[in-house]
């Protein structure tokens, strides 16, 4: 009996693979992917469903038309009335719940190793599916380009790697929705291989693997295959969800399956935005050019851009004066998932930089003033605060990951490192490995460890100063050990510094309220004298009296004499500021502070 792909069969039917995968769900049939298949006896329930489904749409159409000369006998005639509005209501409902956010096409960015064939599968997308541009125009490079397939639009950020795709990401903005990995099958996995399926992974967008140069009479698409696996990355063809295509940027082989594939992955993901929402967007790149200035692409994630509108881009701002797509055609406005290249800025705008428009020149100058001052009270902040353990560790919660780079000097070093982080792994706290490989550690890996908050750790070889120096810019933790039990300490630390922290009191002191001062801005301080211990400012202080405990609070205040004190020993007397007025001569109060416990 023949099975057939889930695509194949939503095609050949014309339903969107998104209702084929919610029938499928409705029977009970599990799959991985729309490229999943399945056997001919559930595709014939399938079309039995859709008939079904069918036949109730004909007859609720026919009820429905029927329906208005039966329940609305008094509805009003439309004919020659100027005042109509009030008698569409009976379409407007509907209309209204369909007007959805529309689909808008995919943006995709294109990873590998060097000479895997990245620009050579770009240019062939480019040559055969954009179309020709207009005589006169300039070629220009804009950072990204719009194909037309026989699926709808697909848009390609053209400068490949994943430093396009990070220094992006750095920056806080995510713009591609799919990411292909590009393979070439006389080579398969290689660093770089591995470091874009990082990047991938950690940006949580959908990959697509492109084994490329199957035309080579040594290309070994089975042995990629097989590699993969050993990432945890399982090809669907052995049972896992990874989309791979076999493709060759030379003859044109696989290109349109590839794709089909683009176009099936953001139909699952179900892309949209509003093209009349408010206008938001990111830089692809800037540069200057002799002749016209300062030149920007910028990517439309949601709303319209007009020629005309006024733009803020960090703290700087500009007026569209005039605006390209991505063919070098002029054009008035551009609506989401459009790379547009843009003149008007004065300051040339860093890539993965976020854009958005303002009302008008004042409303642009006032956003860029707020965004100063923001930035003037954070690093003022940033140099008197203390950073708190929350901050420090990220969120206290019940199950945490380590996000964790490593670097080291061979294969053999590589897989005993991961060898002991497996086994040091606990049900509370995972280490995830993002990135193994052979050598220095690179500016892409810190880039990757800023946007995943992961930590680099080096054995046996050394961050180039320049990479240290990024690093420690960027607040990224990067050591380096030569000796592994270090590292292993290391380790330890990161997964002790990431359980929860157990706080336990401590006793602190003892005194003796001997006069109860009245104090006009304060209220009642106690005059105490410390019969043991020490007193500390912000101590938890438990007040008795005889044998029972009146108060339980916070020391707010500590004073010797008139002057405001931190700490106060043993054997001196001090006012204790308790924030409570029923203080009382002769009350014993007992201090202690909270201290965390560090776990053997
Ligand atoms: N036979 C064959 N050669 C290919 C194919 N794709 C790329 N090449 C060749 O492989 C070499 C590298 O291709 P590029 O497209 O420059 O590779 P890249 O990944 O963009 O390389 P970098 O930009 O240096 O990272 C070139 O000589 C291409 O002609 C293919 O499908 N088949």
């Amino acid at each position: 009996m023949s099975k057939v792909r889930i695509y194949t069969l939503a095609k050949d039917l014309g339903v969107e693979n998104q209702r084929m995968l919610e029938i499928l769900d409705g029977l009970g049939v599990s799959y991985k992917s729309v490229s999943s298949t399945i056997e001919e006896e559930t595709v014939d329930l399938i079309k039995q469903i859709l008939a079904e489904e069918s036949t109730e749409a004909a007859t609720e159409t026919v009820a429905a038309e029927a329906a208005p000369a039966v329940s609305a006998p008094e509805a009003p005639a439309k004919a020659g009335s100027d005042d109509v509005a009030p008698v569409a209501s009976s379409e407007a409902p509907a209309a209204s719940a369909t007007a959805e956010i529309p689909h808008r096409a995919p943006v995709v960015t294109i990873m590998g190793h060097v000479d895997h064939g990245k620009t050579s599968l770009l240019d062939y997308i480019r040559k055969t599916k954009v179309a020709a541009k207009e005589a006169g125009g300039i070629t220009q490079h804009v950072g990204a380009f719009e194909a037309q397939t026989s699926k709808g639009r697909i848009v390609f950020i053209d400068t490949p790697g994943h430093e396009a795709f990070t220094t992006i990401r750095a920056r806080g903005a995510n713009v591609a929705d799919i990411a292909i990995i590009v393979i070439a099958a006389d080579d398969s996995l290689m660093p770089q291989t591995r470091e874009a399926i990082a990047h991938a992974q950690a940006a949580k967008v959908p990959m697509i693997i492109a084994i490329n140069k199957v035309d080579l009479p040594q290309a070994d698409p089975d042995r990629v295959k097989t590699d993969l696996t050993q990432l945890n990355l399982v090809p669907e063809e052995y049972g896992g969800d990874l989309v791979v295509v076999p493709v060759s940027a030379k003859t044109g082989e696989g290109v349109e399956e590839l794709l089909e594939y683009i176009s099936l992955t953001a139909e699952l993901e179900d892309l949209r935005a509003d093209p009349k929402a408010a206008f938001g967007g990111v830089i692809i790149e800037g540069r200057v050019d002799r002749q016209q200035g300062v030149l920007a692409t910028v990517m439309v994630q949601e709303g319209t851009l007009h020629v005309g509108d006024f733009l803020v881009v960090g703290e700087n701002y500009g007026k569209i004066k005039a605006m390209n797509d991505s063919n070098g055609a002029r054009i008035k406005e551009a609506g989401p998932s459009t790379p547009v290249q843009i003149l008007g800025f004065s300051d040339v705008p860093n890539s993965g930089e976020k854009v958005a428009s303002a009302k008008n020149e004042h409303a642009a100058r006032e956003v860029v003033a707020s965004r100063q001052s923001d930035r003037r009270d954070v690093e003022n902040a940033r140099v008197q605060r203390r950073k708190t353990l929350e901050e420090m560790m990220g969120p206290l919660s019940e199950d945490r990951t380590v996000n964790l780079i490593v670097r080291a000097d061979s294969q053999g070093s590589v897989e005993a490192i991961q060898g002991i982080l497996a086994r040091k792994e606990t049900d509370a706290v995972k280490l995830n490995v993002m990135l193994a490989g052979i050598g220095a550690p690179t500016e892409g890996d810190v880039l990757l460890a800023s946007t995943a908050e992961a930590h680099i750790l080096c054995f046996s070889v050394t961050a180039p100063a320049g990479v240290k120096k990024i690093a420690d810019n960027k607040g990224i933790d990067l050591k380096s050990f030569r000796i592994i039990y270090e590292m292993i300490d290391e380790v330890d630390r990161l997964i002790k510094g990431n359980l929860e922290p157990v706080f336990e009191e401590k006793y602190l002191g003892r005194a003796e309220v001997r006069m109860v001062i009245r104090h006009p801005k304060n209220g009642n301080i106690a005059g105490s004298y410390i019969t043991d211990g020490s007193f500390k400012r912000n101590a938890k202080a438990k007040v008795t009296r005889g044998k029972e405990t009146v108060y339980e609070g916070t020391i707010v205040g500590l004073k010797r004499f008139k002057d405001d004190v931190r700490e106060v020993k043993n054997g001196f007397e001090c006012g204790v500021n308790l924030d409570w007025e029923g203080v009382m001569e002769g009350d014993i109060i007992e201090a202690s502070e909270m201290v965390e416990v560090i776990p053997a």
